[in-house]
């Protein structure tokens, strides 16, 4: 079901201090502007890579998803992996039929990339946050 890895979430305090990281320790040289995505409680950076995109993400509002996550590792950390599916409703289905536990209901919200995008708990997937999202080019 899975396809392509599309990029690797990684939980920050400050996003313009993992920028420096990026792109004055390990060289790269495609960074994104900041933004926020509301609805999903983060601001977000895209560091893009030959071959995949690392997404930084820091804690938006009191209810922020990420918020928890940094209390326990106060300096950041890998936070989930995303995965491209081509159909977002049918990789949903059928990870609630395999007994997997679709976050948000397993309701799909549109993610940073403008496709719907749906979260897998960890305690289902050997401890990493995964999430799923349609293929940018399977979406109209
Ligand atoms: C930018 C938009 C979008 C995109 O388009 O790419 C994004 O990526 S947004 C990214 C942020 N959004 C989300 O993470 C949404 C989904 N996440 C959640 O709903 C919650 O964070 C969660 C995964 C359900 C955890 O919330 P909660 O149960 O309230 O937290 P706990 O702290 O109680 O954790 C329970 C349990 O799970 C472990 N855990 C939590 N987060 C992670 C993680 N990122 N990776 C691995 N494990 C995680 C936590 O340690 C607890 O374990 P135990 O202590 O063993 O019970
Ligand atoms: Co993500």
């Amino acid at each position: 079901m899975i396809g392509k890895l599309n990029h690797v979430g990684v939980a920050t305090p400050s996003i313009e201090e993992s920028v420096k990281l990026y792109r004055d320790i390990l060289g790269a040289t495609s960074i994104g502007e900041k933004f926020v995505m509301e609805e999903q409680g983060v601001w977000v950076c895209f560091v893009n890579l030959p071959n995949s995109q690392i997404e930084l993400i820091e804690p938006y509002g009191e209810t922020s998803p990420v918020r928890a996550f940094l209390e326990k590792n106060p300096k950041g950390g890998q936070h989930h992996v995303c995965f491209e599916v081509e159909n977002i409703e049918a990789a949903r289905d059928d990870l609630v039929a395999k007994g997997a536990a679709v976050l948000n209901g397993g309701k799909p919200r549109i993610g940073a990339h403008g496709v719907p995008v749906i979260f897998v708990h960890p305690k289902d997937m050997g401890g990493v946050l995964v999430e799923l999202m349609e293929t940018p080019t399977s979406h109209p």
